[in-house]
This record gives C-alpha cells, sequence and structure tokens, in this order.
C-alpha cells in the first residue's frame, strides 16, 4: 500500500522528519543412450525442431487468417491486458457477495458478476493426473539421461496455514485439510483424496499443540538439509508455491519485527533469513574461506527489478527493467544486476529489509499484504578449502566450489472471482496466473520427461521466471518445493489443484554434480601427482642412498625416466606458483567487493534511515542515536514518522519572521515561537519546556506535526514516545 511521501525539513538539515513511503522482486559430458544413438538423438531433435517451428507458422498464419474476419471468437490470447474472465475456463465459484465485499480493496468491477465467479486460472487446472503419486522410486537409469551427474528428486513438502479469523468465525467454513504422517488426507463432501509427499507440515492457531509446525520446525524438516548440500557444492533452489494468501511469504520471509534483535533470526523468521543464518554458521565452523554473495530481484508484470539495485532517489521511483540474456557458461542469468558481498548476518538483514521494503506489495480481497511480484533471492556460496595435506602452514588453497542458492517466493495463484481484483490489481492478477500456468507446463513436461525417460521439450523460454530457474527447475540443482495450503472448504478447490501441482513436481528428477573450478580441480590433481612423483623420488633416494637420483639410472631408459619426472615436478612447480599468485589476486578483490559492498549497504541504509524504514531501536546500544518514532494501533501507521535527535541544541517551536529559526517545526495555536528546547550530548538528553502551560508535551506536539504537516487523519488516536538512548 502506497502512503504518500513527504520529506519535510527545517532549516537545519540536522534534524528530518520524515513520513515515509512504504512502497508495496560429474560434468555436462555427453554419454550415449542405449535407446538412442546421437546420431538418431540429432535426427529426431531436428524433427522435432521442424515440426515445433511448422507448429508455430501454422499457429500464426492460423491467426493472421482469423483475426480480421472473426475477432470475437479469436482464443484470448493471455496478455496483460486480457481480463482473466477471458483467459480462463469457466469454473463455478463458491463465494458470496458479501463475502466479497468485507476487504479493504476497493471493489470496481469491470466484469459481470457471473463471468467473474466463473473465472478459474488455468493454473488450478492444467495438472490432469487425480491419482497422487509417490515418488519414484525406480531411479532412471544413467542411460537414459542426457547429463552425467547425480539423480535428484524434487522433494516436496507440503505447509498447511492456521485458519484466518473469517474463517474461524464462519461456522459455515470448516477445515477439510489433514495431516496423516507423509500423507494429506482432503474430505470432500462424498469422497476423501489422499496425496503422499516428503514432508507435511500444519501450523494450528494455538501454536502450543503438540504437532504444530513452527517456523524453525519447518526449516529444519525440510530446508536444512539443502544447506549442507549447498555447502558440498550443489546448486540450491527452494521455492514457495500455493494460492494466494496460503502462507509463501510468511513460510519465506516470516514476518518482520522492528524491535528484533539482529544477531539470531526471531521464532517467527521464515526459511530465507534462517539460511542466511545457517551459512554464516557453518561458515564460522567449517573454518574454510567462505564468500557469500547475494542479489535479490523481483519479477513483476514479467519485468525484472532489482531489490537491492541504488534506487536512492529521493521520488523513490524504480530503475528500469533489466534483462534476462542466456550465457553459454552461466545459462540464463540477469544482466547489471547488484550482487554485494556480505560478511555475517547483521549485514544480510540490512540487505533483507533494503529489499522487502522495495518489492511489491498490495492489499487484495484474499491477502492484506500480498506480494504482486514472484520474487527470487540468490546467494553465491563461494568456498575455498585450506590445503591441509601439503604442508601445515601454507595457506594454499585446495580447491573452490561455488553453489548457486536461488530461494524464490512466486506470487499467489489467485481467482479473480475471489480477489475482487480490478485495475493494476487485475493485470498483476492475469500476469501472475499466467506465469503460473507457464511454470505448471514446464513442471508437466520435466515430470513427463522423466516418466518416458527422456528429455522433450521443455517451454522455458515462454515466461521470465521459467526461464530464469531454468537450471534449477530442470537443470544441476537440488531442488525443493514447498507448497502451502489453506485448510478451509472455502478454498478446497485451490487446496486440491495446488496439492496435484505438487504431487507432479515430485516425480521430476534432476542430474546435479558438485560445481567445482574445472581449474582448481586440475591443480588438486596436478598436486596430488606432485605427492605421488615426490613420494616415488623419496623412494628411490632412499634405496640409492645420498647420490643424485640422476646419477643412479643405470639405463638410458631409466634416466630418461627420471628427468621426465623431474620436469613434470619444475612443471607442477610452476603451476602452483601461478594459482597461488592468482590466490592472492582473488582474496584481494574480494576484500575489494567487501568494501564496495559496505559502502553500497551504508548509503542505502543511511537512504532508508532517512526515509524511516530501516529503523533499528535498539534500546541496549550504548549511545545509539536518539530518535522519535510514533506509535500507532495502525500497524501500517506505526513506525512510519522518525524524527532523528541530532546532537547539540534542538530548537522546537513556531515559525515567526522576527524570531529565531528553529529545528523542529510545530505549528498550531497554542504553540509559542520557542516551545521546546532540547539539548543532547551522547549521554544526557535534556528537554526544557519554555512554555509552562504546555508541559503536557510530546502529545501535542505530534498532534500538530501530524495534523498540519503530515495530515493523517488517525493522528489522534497515535501514541507517541520518544526512543531516547540515554546511557
Ligand atoms: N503458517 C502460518 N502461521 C501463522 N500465520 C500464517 C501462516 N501462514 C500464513 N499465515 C498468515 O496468513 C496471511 C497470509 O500469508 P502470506 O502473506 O504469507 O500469504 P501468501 O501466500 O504469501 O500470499 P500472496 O501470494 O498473496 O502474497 C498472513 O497474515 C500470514 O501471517
Amino acid at each position: 500500500m502506497d502512503k504518500s511521501t513527504k520529506l519535510i525539513k527545517s532549516k537545519s538539515p540536522s534534524v528530518e522528519i520524515v513520513n515515509v513511503k512504504k512502497t508495496n522482486g560429474t560434468q555436462g559430458k555427453l554419454t550415449k543412450s542405449s535407446a538412442l544413438t546421437s546420431a538418431d538423438r540429432s535426427k529426431s531433435m531436428t524433427t522435432l525442431r521442424k515440426q515445433e517451428a511448422k507448429l508455430s507458422k501454422r499457429s500464426m498464419s492460423d491467426e493472421k487468417l482469423k483475426t480480421p474476419s472473426r475477432p470475437r471468437k479469436i482464443p484470448p490470447v493471455p496478455t496483460d491486458q486480457t481480463p482473466v474472465a477471458q483467459l480462463c475456463p469457466m469454473k463455478s465459484s463458491t463465494t458470496t457477495k458479501s463475502e466479497l465485499t468485507s476487504f479493504r480493496t476497493p471493489v470496481k468491477r469491470f466484469f459481470s458478476d457471473h463471468i467473474i465467479s466463473q473465472s478459474t486460472p488455468d493454473c488450478f487446472g492444467s495438472v490432469q493426473f487425480e491419482t497422487p503419486r509417490g515418488k519414484s522410486d525406480i531411479v532412471v537409469d544413467d542411460e537414459a539421461t542426457i547429463y552425467e551427474g547425480e539423480n535428484s528428486n524434487l522433494t516436496v513438502g507440503i505447509r498447511i496455514r492456521p485458519m484466518n479469523f473469517k474463517e474461524l468465525n464462519d461456522p459455515k467454513i470448516l477445515s477439510v485439510v489433514k495431516v496423516k504422517g507423509t500423507d494429506i488426507i482432503v474430505d470432500c463432501e462424498s469422497t476423501q483424496h489422499t496425496f503422499h509427499y516428503d514432508h507435511c507440515f500444519v501450523s494450528y492457531t494455538d501454536t502450543s499443540r503438540p504437532t504444530h509446525a513452527s517456523q524453525k520446525i519447518v526449516f529444519d524438516g525440510m530446508v536444512l538439509p539443502l544447506v549442507h548440500n549447498a555447502f558440498e557444492g550443489y546448486n540450491v533452489c527452494l521455492f514457495a508455491y500455493g494460492q494466494t494468501g496460503s502462507g509463501k511469504s510468511y513460510s519465506m520471509m516470516g514476518s518482520e519485527s522492528i524491535t528484533s534483535t539482529l544477531s539470531v533470526p526471531c521464532d517467527d523468521a521464515g526459511i530465507i533469513p534462517r539460511f542466511c543464518y545457517e551459512i554464516f554458521l557453518q561458515a564460522a565452523l567449517n573454518n574454510n574461506i567462505t564468500t557469500v554473495e547475494i542479489s535479490y530481484f523481483e519479477i513483476y508484470n514479467e519485468k525484472i527489478h532489482d531489490l537491492l539495485g541504488n534506487n536512492s532517489n529521493i521520488s523513490g521511483s524504480k530503475r528500469a527493467p533489466l534483462k534476462v540474456r542466456e550465457h553459454p557458461v552461466l545459462g540464463p542469468h540477469v544482466v547489471d544486476l547488484t550482487q554485494h558481498v556480505v560478511q555475517n548476518y547483521e549485514d544480510l538483514q540490512t540487505w533483507l529489509k533494503v529489499g522487502n521494503s522495495q518489492r511489491a506489495t498490495a492489499a487484495t480481497g484474499m491477502n492484506e499484504k500480498s506480494s504482486r511480484s514472484h520474487s527470487i533471492f540468490s546467494i553465491i556460496l563461494t568456498q575455498e578449502q585450506k590445503d591441509s595435506t601439503m604442508s601445515k602452514s601454507s595457506k594454499l588453497v585446495d580447491t573452490s566450489r561455488r553453489s548457486k542458492i536461488n530461494l524464490v517466493d512466486l506470487a499467489g495463484s489467485e481467482r479473480l472471482s475471489q480477489t475482487c481484483a480490478s485495475g493494476d490489481r487485475l493485470r498483476e492478477g492475469v500476469s501472475i496466473n499466467k506465469s503460473l500456468l507457464i511454470l505448471g507446463k514446464v513442471i508437466a513436461s520435466l515430470a513427463e520427461s522423466t516418466n518416458n525417460r527422456k528429455r522433450g521439450f521443455v517451454p522455458y523460454r515462454e515466461s521470465v521466471l521459467t526461464w530464469l530457474l531454468k537450471e534449477s527447475l530442470g537443470g544441476n540443482s537440488k531442488t525443493a518445493m514447498l507448497a502451502t495450503v489453506s485448510p478451509s472448504s472455502l478454498h478446497l478447490e485451490e487446496t486440491l489443484a495446488t496439492l496435484r501441482y505438487a504431487c507432479q513436481a515430485r516425480s521430476i528428477i534432476n542430474r546435479v554434480r558438485i560445481n567445482e573450478d574445472p581449474h582448481d580441480k586440475l591443480i588438486r590433481e596436478l598436486k596430488a601427482e606432485v605427492l605421488k612423483l615426490r613420494g616415488a623420488r623419496e623412494g628411490y633416494e632412499r634405496q640409492l642412498g645420498p647420490r643424485r637420483l640422476l646419477d643412479s639410472a643405470e639405463t638410458t631408459k631409466d634416466k630418461r625416466e627420471v628427468q621426465r619426472k623431474q620436469r613434470e615436478i619444475d612443471r607442477l612447480k610452476e603451476q602452483l606458483r601461478k594459482t597461488e599468485e592468482q590466490l592472492s589476486l582473488n582474496q584481494k578483490s574480494r576484500a575489494e567487493k567487501l568494501q564496495v559492498a559496505e559502502m553500497c549497504k551504508n548509503t542505502e541504509l543511511n537512504f532508508l534511515r532517512r526515509c524511516g524504514i530501516a529503523i533499528e531501536i535498539d534500546f541496549s546500544k550504548k549511545y545509539s542515536t536518539p530518535c522519535l518514532v510514533n506509535l500507532a494501533a495502525d500497524p501500517m501507521l506505526s513506525g512510519t514518522l522518525l524524527y532523528l535527535i541530532p546532537p547539540g541544541i534542538v530548537r522546537i517551536g513556531k515559525r515567526k519572521r522576527q524570531s529565531k529559526p528553529v529545528d523542529i517545526l510545530l505549528d498550531g495555536p497554542l504553540v509559542a515561537p520557542l516551545h521546546w528546547l532540547v539539548r543532547s550530548s551522547k549521554k544526557v538528553m535534556r528537554w526544557r519546556c519554555k512554555r509552562k502551560a504546555m508541559q503536557h508535551f510530546p502529545l501535542y506536539f505530534f498532534i500538530f506535526i501530524l495534523f498540519y504537516i503530515c495530515q493523517l487523519v488517525a493522528a489522534r488516536s497515535s501514541v507517541f514516545f520518544s526512543g531516547i538512548a540515554v546511557n
């Protein structure tokens, strides 16, 4: 929800009164298949491509033919502008009109109720099979796949959110989803559906219930193995999928608290902060040189916005969307995406705050803070291991492992009839449903490829989301999906669709490998060779006494062999020397990178502080900057005003032509030209009321500010306190 931004400064630049804007992103060798020789495969690929080209040509020419003559009967092409009511197949909805009107989003209807109530996004119906499938026990043979590597099934977990206030208070709404071990049982009117997954979590309103799945339980059960995989050098991806309002963002990010301490994740922290915390914890334990680089972006209406880029313009307008390119080595990637090196969990928290403050969210009929974009938080984890085999004092790096971690919070699939969307929200909803539909297609064709044991065409390029997640979905990545569902009978159809979707995803098998730098691998092999040769040489020397090895070689053949080995040793030594040089260079650039990241972080943080977004009120910290923050009953207003009190004298009062200028400007009939005088130093802050009649200061003070400057209607009910750290 956007709130208007107003930056009001008095003459002194030291005090800022800010009304915050909260803005609402085994080597890959080719092997022969027993079924198809490479010649056959290339032939069939060519045929396939030709068929695709023919098909696309035909569909284009069909469109050309049909468009002018019978415009009304053309099947609607899903575009951002296309109303979903036309895009989706007709299905009935149980939502009543009275239920729809109780939400905050203005209901501006562009379609008749009939059309809206019958619209169901295709993504809910894209999965064909009804019977849930268990994970295939038959592991696909090496010969049946194209790339070498290890097989890795996509792991699927289901999380059921608690019934919300509205659902609990409606006697007609029942809880219809149950968990039994790793099975989910859904009660329909006449039947029961059972689905089997790798993990099932159920969260209750009453968190003291023994089976309640807290954020920690979800993380430990499903995500911790992925952290270990990342440290082993595998690429890792986790994405949250589910209907809007089912708990994806809650699971991925958790709820933020302004007063949360930054050194450890709070109880409500979701997968992303916990993942990061765990990375730093493990990095500290394993004593490797670990570098963590992060990036964070969102895909909003098929456009990519950098959430950590330099958006520090006062107007808060976003940078131009970024582009995706396919790189021969890196694969599809976002061009010019900002990456920051982070050193610890506290840094990371700051970046998360920066990123989350930029994300597009809005209130819809289904969720008060609905994510209107897919967000991808990426971590590049590089580990350089110190060599223990060569020499104890040596700081040589033996090998480097690099894994890419993608943590994806998808926007929720939504039934437009339930979200009551119109205008921008409607356009966003269409775009979200469209990209989820393509994700469904990608999952379906990957699952089919796994079942048929050969790779078919996968429509990755049909949406930005699937294109960017190409490697995570069907390539070299250990991938997990957390599907979130609502337990209520109101969302039965969407819940069943999500569960089927998740079932299908579960049959995908990826080929994964540890990402070692090939150069490092070579060096490691060479080092092993050096050791072998040294051993051999020492063995010779021991056998032959102190004489030179070369002298001892009796035959010309022996001499040649010894000379060859000597040359090899020299070459390897040279190679090692170069590696050491390269390494020190890398380490230097890492330090530089850190410096740049630190500078960027401080700039962004200062900007957010000025906007009142990134405020950490840690009363335990000594000498923190004293500030005044508003507290209001409405959580959207609370913490949105920030008054930084600079050291020295701060004058508060009314502007008068003859009088001295004040630092904090007030207005109102009872305010004197110099009403309050604040003297603050590092240790003490003294407030002196210059007008004795107005000792009941803070309330009046802020009511005036709010009424006069910020024009917030809710001001009268606001309670304020001064967060003044006096140590
Ligand atoms: N497991 C849970 N425990 C407690 N509250 C939850 C849980 N899951 C979701 N919620 C609450 O439900 C509401 C909706 O959750 P959330 O915003 O995470 O949904 P979402 O799936 O991300 O929706 P959207 O796709 O619209 O962004 C939030 O108020 C959230 O706090």
